[in-house]
């Protein structure tokens, strides 16, 4: 097959978020997680590390669930019936999402954490 040019290639992956973004409730609530970290940064005036930090936390954790979806997507198309071998393979990602968000959630209260104290101390 042709490799098709490079903004076709950039057009299709904007075209897999765009579905992912209309279609994935997780994926769309992982964005509204960005939002609000993107608020906390610009209202709390984080440091450069600190945002740089909470940035790719949060983009880390919404890469993991395209991933999840991706697998889930996978496993559907090659196996719509139940079958135990397909559940673990989509417990398997879906433990990576939990990784991720575990991760995010330490990040986010040990860069959070000393302006929550001087707002509410
Ligand atoms: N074909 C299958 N065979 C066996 N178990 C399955 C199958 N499909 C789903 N499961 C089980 O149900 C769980 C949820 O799978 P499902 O495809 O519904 O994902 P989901 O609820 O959309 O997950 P997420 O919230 O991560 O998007 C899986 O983790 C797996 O344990």
């Amino acid at each position: 097959m042709k490799k098709p040019p490079f903004y076709k290639s950039v057009q299709f992956t904007i075209n897999g978020l765009i579905w992912i973004l209309r279609n994935e409730r997780n994926f769309q609530f992982h964005i509204v997680g960005l939002l609000i970290n993107l608020f906390l940064i610009v209202f709390l005036g984080l440091s450069n590390l600190e945002a740089a930090l909470i940035l790719l936390c949060s983009f880390f954790v919404l890469v993991t669930e395209a991933l999840n979806t991706c697998a889930e997507k996978i496993c559907d198309y090659i196996q719509p019936n139940f079958d135990t071998k397909i559940g673990v393979i989509k417990d398997l990602a879906g433990g990576a999402v939990l990784l991720s968000v575990i991760a995010a959630v330490c990040v986010g209260i040990l860069v959070y954490w000393p302006y929550l104290k001087l707002y509410f101390y």
